[in-house]
């Protein structure tokens, strides 16, 4: 039998961005059924608005000033930049607020790596704090080596070759983005992976995947405990999406054969062109396969959505083809019909095809996902990476390759051996499952 202590107040900082948001809510789930209660402190940006999954919880705003435009205009660097320079004195006041309407019964504040603000608000009350990573904890040992390479200048130009002790990571598969400088990243990284006064990290990751990371961050970079205790969405039931999903696709993907179904979906943030846009659907049209698209409104440069694209779009993707502008994508990941997933390579996307054993294709855009990409294509080897320039005949190719060869079947069958490792990772006994429960004790125990 679980003990189960007089609830005490855990609050929980998630950053503004669907892909941070629902690991958030998953632990939030989690920690709440473990006996604590939960405070949601969100600022207006991405805003969760409550479900009936959260009934209990009490969600508060993070009061700021800035341009809701801001996080739009600014890219997801600089305004996470200026984000935490905003709250960093708005939060003290705000968490002083909560203390006195809690009675001080709040024992622990628990943030996502990029909201680092909160951290001297909880040394200011000296609240216990925690630090939760939402990326894999690979990509935090990159970013923590990142300061050196880019002090040494091996970073410029990104090269091919391999970087020592990091295999199978190239100096070019490290988390940049093209639209900030590296400047910014630098001024970012250096604070994601400051650990300050938290007393542990914990990581939305299991040990199976990442043992050698896991380990070199406990013992040689935080030297703090680290707990990996993840996929998170394998165990917590908690509907977090902020665009609404289009379920058709479900009834479209029950009219499917098993496994032929390739889908793709590049996340909530990631831009692209139209020329890439169109290069895709020349590429699918090509492969004869079956095809469930997300292409989320905005994310192609200069289009609303996909009306101004031209009449050969809409015959290509017409025969075979489904778009949505969202999906629930763990459905459609757990639906038997998809036998690939084409993906940015996010890491809740790489978690959730991972959990339903299905092999990838791998598109990086920016941040951790090349790091993601050469893992999933090098470690695990459930995925290849398409580089360079996107055209027909690369995507004709890698879909063939993944959903037609011999050796996308042995991809499969590795990915199934795989979900099964995590399953019982998760299960009760398993590293992840054992890791939350260490978590919860020493929570308590604050
Ligand atoms: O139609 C869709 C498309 C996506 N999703 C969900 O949206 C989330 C997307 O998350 P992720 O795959 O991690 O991608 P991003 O939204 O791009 O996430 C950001 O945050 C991640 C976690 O920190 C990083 O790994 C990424 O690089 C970063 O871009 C996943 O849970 C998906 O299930 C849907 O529900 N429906």
């Amino acid at each position: 039998m679980e003990e189960m202590p007089a609830r005490r107040r855990l609050v929980l900082v998630p950053a503004p961005a669907q892909g941070h948001i629902s690991p958030m809510m998953q632990l939030a789930k989690d920690l709440h059924l473990k006996g604590f209660s939960i405070t949601i402190a969100q600022t207006k940006f991405s805003y969760f608005s409550p479900t009936d999954d959260f009934t209990d919880f009490q969600f508060v705003t993070i009061p700021e000033s800035l341009p809701e435009s801001d996080q739009k205009n600014l890219g997801p660097v600089l305004f996470m930049l200026k984000l935490n320079k905003e709250c960093q004195v708005s939060f003290k006041d705000f968490l002083g607020q909560l203390l006195l309407q809690q009675s001080n019964d709040i024992s622990c504040v628990i943030y996502d790596e990029f909201m680092y603000f909160a951290e001297a608000a909880a040394k200011e009350f000296k609240l216990p704090n925690v630090i939760f990573c939402t990326t894999s904890a690979t990509a935090f040992v990159c970013r923590s080596v990142f300061d050196k390479l880019y002090a040494n200048n091996v970073l410029a130009p990104l090269k091919d070759e391999l970087v020592p002790e990091l295999y199978p990571l190239r100096y070019k598969d490290f988390p940049v983005s093209r639209f900030s400088s590296l400047e910014s990243i630098m001024e970012m990284y250096r604070n994601t992976i400051d650990k300050r006064t938290a007393s542990c990290v914990i990581i939305n990751t299991a040990s199976y995947l990442e043992s050698s990371s896991l380990s070199c961050l406990q013992q040689q970079k935080l030297k703090i405990p680290v707990y990996p205790i993840g996929p998170r969405h394998m165990v917590a039931t908690a509907s977090t999406s902020l665009l609404e999903e289009n379920k058709s696709c479900i009834e479209w993907l029950n009219k499917q054969n098993v496994n032929s179904v390739i889908y793709i979906s590049l996340g909530s943030l990631a831009l692209v062109d139209i020329n890439e846009v169109m290069e895709m659907a020349r590429g699918l049209a090509a492969s004869n396969q079956q095809f469930l698209w997300v292409i989320r409104p905005g994310s192609i440069r200069g289009s609303e959505w996909i009306e101004t694209l031209s009449e050969e779009f809409s015959k290509m993707v017409s025969e075979r083809g489904y778009i949505v502008k969202w999906a629930p994508q763990k459905e459609v990941l757990a639906h038997p019909a998809v036998g690939g997933f084409w993906s940015h390579c996010g890491w809740n996307s790489t978690l959730e095809s991972l959990g339903e054993g299905i092999p990838m294709i791998c598109r990086p855009f920016s941040s951790d996902q090349k790091v993601n990409a050469r893992h999933l294509e090098c470690v695990w080897r459930i995925g290849i990476q398409v580089e360079g320039e996107l055209e027909k005949g690369a995507v004709e190719r890698a879909v063939k390759w993944l959903m037609e060869d011999e050796e996308g079947e042995e991809m499969r069958k590795r990915a199934v051996t795989l979900k099964e490792k995590l399953t019982a990772s998760v299960r009760s006994g398993g590293s992840s499952h054992n890791s939350l429960e260490e978590f919860a004790h020493f929570m308590r125990t604050l």
